[in-house]
């Protein structure tokens, strides 16, 4: 099949912002993807990708390398390239430029088929080590060499991961559905389990509806993790949770979901990216303490201090962000993994099973000791011994409670009321930056407020609720600057339009009800806390959830008056 063909795909799905058309031409596309091979490969390449989150190649191809590629391959000089990109504003567009204005194309040049510019853009990412950047930008170069114009925008795209055609998971979800004639829910479910576009979209097709419903996890596939909502106090937990409950200890640290067959470990962060590499000695002591040859087990990566007291989470991101000198890192931050659930053992899935069943299961299969535990926990239908145990877990320097319905299944990347978490304060919120204005006086060449969206799940788009401008030191907003300058997609007087990539978690004196912003809702007083790149843009704090926090919030406001 023609990369032509897919680069029209992405002009069309450009060209509207109607999400049902969208859709449609999504759908028309993926009808016409005969080729398995193809099947497997095309949904990523509709969402901008290359490959999933999860999967652990990247092709390292930043712009400068980009540009050179393209002025390898028409002769074009790299400057021109680059100053054009500040005409366009969008590389995408200044490739087609240059493969326009280049004198003629290689005689010998063959169409790109979808095939070949994928397997290159694979070879791109396992090209690493020494002298990796001029093999890399050789293999691009060729690539270009053959685009056509429109071909070349769109890979440009592609490559650097912005794509920004407003494909979003749900709405491939959609599209897989109308192609093939099955049932949403069914893709969604397959997809939950699996994480896997390529592989839902391969059995939505040759197996329909029948082969989507079979669909069970796989080890190596991460599954989506299952969420939690607030409660107000434990006493609401309780009464939520039918009277009685199972709490657990919160831990502050990162979520991970470890996949665990014979000798071979994959940890997979909160975002479902593979960060087995950086904590080396977690896998090491996952190999001795989890029984099973085969399991897939949940748990909060703790980073411990003096007393075994716990730190910030932030310690943890520091050890999952880190690629070189590991051991010296073991050494500084020390993790523990307070496991929590356990979703398959030695071939079976436990998904279905109810949540104290998979708890004993827990807690049969781990050898615990100093590094590996079993999150503590406490079964009640008193709301003294609940409260006993909150204020125990708060004393010890955790965030709070979970309280765990005892016959809940668990529901892949639900947040439902299955799980709730209490806390002394009210929630954070992890929004993503879609805006920002340059500072002023000192601060004239950095962005210094930052314009934040909360997910819109429905339209695939970031819906503003507030404007952040303090809690950043000065070395935060140059990082900041630099990270979202090639974000930038239009410059209006100070303020500048940001591509929603970032997510940073900000904490606020309330949620007021507000007709400032379309989305009815703003925060009073933000303030920033951390960057969360831990978390994707669709994993950012939703309008829904803001409409529940703010309901929570009067409850709990009620509830001390
Ligand atoms: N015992 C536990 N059981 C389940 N989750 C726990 C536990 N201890 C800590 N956690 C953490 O709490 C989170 C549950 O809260 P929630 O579902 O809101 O996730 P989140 O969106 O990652 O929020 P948060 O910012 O609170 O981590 C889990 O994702 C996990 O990281």
């Amino acid at each position: 099949m023609l990369y032509k063909e897919l680069a029209e795909l992405y002009r069309r799905l450009e060209k509207t912002t109607l999400k049902t058309l969208k859709t449609r031409f999504v759908a028309d596309f993926l009808k016409k993807v005969e080729d398995e091979e193809l099947l497997e490969i095309v949904p990523y390449l509709i969402l901008g990708k290359v490959f999933p989150d999860w999967d652990e190649r990247e092709l390292g191809v930043g712009e400068k390398l980009l540009i050179k590629a393209v002025a390898m391959a028409t002769g074009i000089n790299a400057e021109w390239i680059e100053n054009s990109v500040k005409d366009t504003g969008d590389l995408g567009e200044s490739v087609a430029l240059a493969l326009q204005k280049r004198k003629q194309k290689s005689f010998f040049g063959q169409p790109l088929t979808i095939k070949r510019v994928y397997k290159t853009l694979v070879k791109v990412a396992e090209t690493t080590g020494e002298g990796s950047q001029d093999r890399k930008l050789k293999y691009l170069a060729n690539l270009f060499m053959d685009a056509e114009p429109i071909e070349g925008k769109y890979l440009a795209r592609t490559i650097l991961g912005t794509m920004r055609t407003g494909v979003a998971e749900g709405l491939l979800r959609d599209a897989i559905a109308e192609a093939f004639r099955v049932k949403p829910e069914l893709v969604e479910r397959a997809y939950m389990l699996t994480s896997d576009f390529g592989f839902v979209t391969k059995i939505a097709r040759l197996e329909g509806n029948e082969g989507l419903s079979k669909v069970t996890i796989q080890i190596g596939k991460p599954i989506k993790p299952m969420l939690a909502q607030m409660a107000a106090s434990v006493r609401e937990a309780l009464i939520e949770m039918g009277g009685e409950a199972e709490f657990e200890i919160k831990y502050d640290g990162a979520r991970v979901q470890v996949h665990k067959d014979g000798d071979k470990v994959i940890i997979y962060s909160r975002r479902l990216e593979n960060v087995t590499k950086s904590i080396p000695e977690v896998v090491e002591r996952i190999r001795k303490s989890i029984k099973p040859e085969k399991a897939i087990v949940e748990g909060e990566l703790v980073a411990v201090g003096e007393g075994g007291r716990p730190r910030p989470f932030q310690y943890v991101l520091r050890r999952f962000r880190r690629k070189y000198n590991i051991q010296e890192m073991i050494e500084k931050i020390p993790l523990e993994l307070n496991l929590f659930d356990v979703l398959y053992v030695d071939g079976e899935s436990l998904i279905d099973t109810p949540f104290i069943e998979r708890r004993k299961k827990l807690e049969s299969i781990v050898e615990a000791n100093q590094w590996i535990k079993v999150a503590e926990n406490l079964i009640t239908k008193s709301p003294e011994e609940a409260e006993e145990f909150y204020h125990k877990a708060l004393d010890m320097g955790h965030e709070g409670l979970m309280a765990k319905r005892l016959d809940a299944v668990y529901e892949p990347g639900n947040r439902g009321k299955k799980w709730l978490k209490i806390k002394p304060t009210m929630e954070n919120l992890d929004l993503v930056i879609i805006g920002a204005e340059w500072g002023e006086g000192r601060r004239a060449h950095v962005l210094s407020s930052f314009l934040l969206g909360a997910y819109d799940p429905g339209t695939g788009t970031f819906v503003p609720v507030g404007k952040v401008g303090s809690g950043f030191t000065d070395e935060d907003l140059i990082e900041f600057t630099k990270m979202l300058k090639p974000l930038i997609k239009k410059e209006k007087g100070k303020f500048v339009e940001i591509e929603p990539k970032v997510v940073i978690e900000v904490t606020y004196q309330e949620i007021q009800k507000s007709p400032k912003y379309e989305s009815g809702f703003a925060l009073r007083f933000p303030r920033y806390v951390a960057l969360r790149d831990d978390k994707s843009p669709e994993d950012a704090d939703t309008l829904e959830r803001i409409a529940q926090l703010y309901e929570l919030q009067e409850r709990m406001k009620a509830g001390k008056r």
